[in-house]
């Protein structure tokens, strides 16, 4: 089989106060995303999000159904959102080919059938970071470029925070029943995310890291304002944010990570932040 999957159960926060290491990096941090030639995804039972890696070498990969969907096809009750972390590649939805450059970004709406995922060149292949939500309705499939995000700049140097968020599946750009994602570069210098922190309560969120450099790691903050944790965080890994969790993070180096997260509404900037001083 070229697909696999795993899923992960909610946990409380008063639960996850007494977790070790070993514990919270089993519940939260998503380790083996990419394998040639083989879509790896982990079901989480926060929003029943689906966070996966489909990594094309040798052969085509289609999006098969999964046992934990109960489905007669992946999309029959869901929508798709893929940005391409790798080089040139195709996603062929219900017979139409979308060719997504590096960065590059395709929305597929509720209902689609089949979905297969190819690289151009088996040298240097595409890497299709995917998540998947519940879907009430079918939306059109739309690519997002990279001339198509809203792009927003955020932070400075001073407080080491500088860096450029780009909405690429967010309702002002694409029509979607919940699916938000979004890739948030920081700059040079530079080495917090999401500082000040915030939570939403309505929405889970799960953060991918990738653009780590050889031998550098990202500090991944979660938990409760009041009670964080953390999560040493490896380049092309991913973490699961419950609601009632932060999600921040500060690098050794620079680094990009892609944002997706899904819940009650479609409001992006509805969080509510921490002040940076009563963060415990
Ligand atoms: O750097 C940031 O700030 C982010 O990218 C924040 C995420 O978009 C997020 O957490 C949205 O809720
Ligand atoms: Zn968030």
């Amino acid at each position: 089989m070229s697909i696999s999957y795993e899923s992960r159960y909610a946990s409380s926060p008063q639960g996850v106060k007494s977790y070790d290491t070993t514990q919270l990096r089993n519940e939260f941090l998503i380790e083996n995303l990419f394998e040639s030639d083989k879509i790896n995804l982990v079901y989480s039972h926060y929003d029943r999000f689906i966070s996966g890696g489909v990594l094309p070498i040798n052969k085509a990969l289609t999006l098969e159904t999964i046992d934990p969907l109960k489905a007669p096809y992946f999309l029959e009750r869901r929508e798709l959102g893929i940005i391409n972390v790798g080089q040139s590649g195709t996603v062929t939805v219900d017979g139409t080919a979308y060719n997504l450059e590096h960065k590059e970004a395709l929305y597929v709406g509720q209902g689609n059938k089949d979905v297969v995922f190819s690289s151009k060149s088996s040298s240097e292949p595409a890497m299709f970071y995917i998540n998947s939500t519940p879907a009430h309705k079918s939306y059109p499939t739309k690519k997002i470029g990279t001339d198509d995000v809203e792009v927003i700049e955020l932070g400075s140097p001073e407080t080491a925070n500088a860096r450029t968020l780009r909405k690429y599946i967010v309702n002002s750009v694409v029509d979607v029943c919940q699916l938000q994602m979004g890739m948030t570069s920081i700059k040079p210098g530079s080495s917090w995310n999401t500082m000040p922190a915030h939570v939403h309560d309505r929405r889970m969120e799960v953060y991918f890291y990738f653009e780590i450099p050889e031998g550098q790691s990202v500090c991944h903050f979660m938990g409760e304002p009041q009670e964080t944790r953390h999560i040493w965080m490896q380049n092309n890994q991913a973490v699961i944010s419950p609601p009632w969790s932060i999600h921040s993070g500060s690098g050794t180096s620079n680094y990009s990570f892609i944002w997706g997260m899904a819940g009650e509404n479609l409001d992006y900037g509805d969080m509510d932040v921490c002040k940076i001083p009563d963060l415990r």
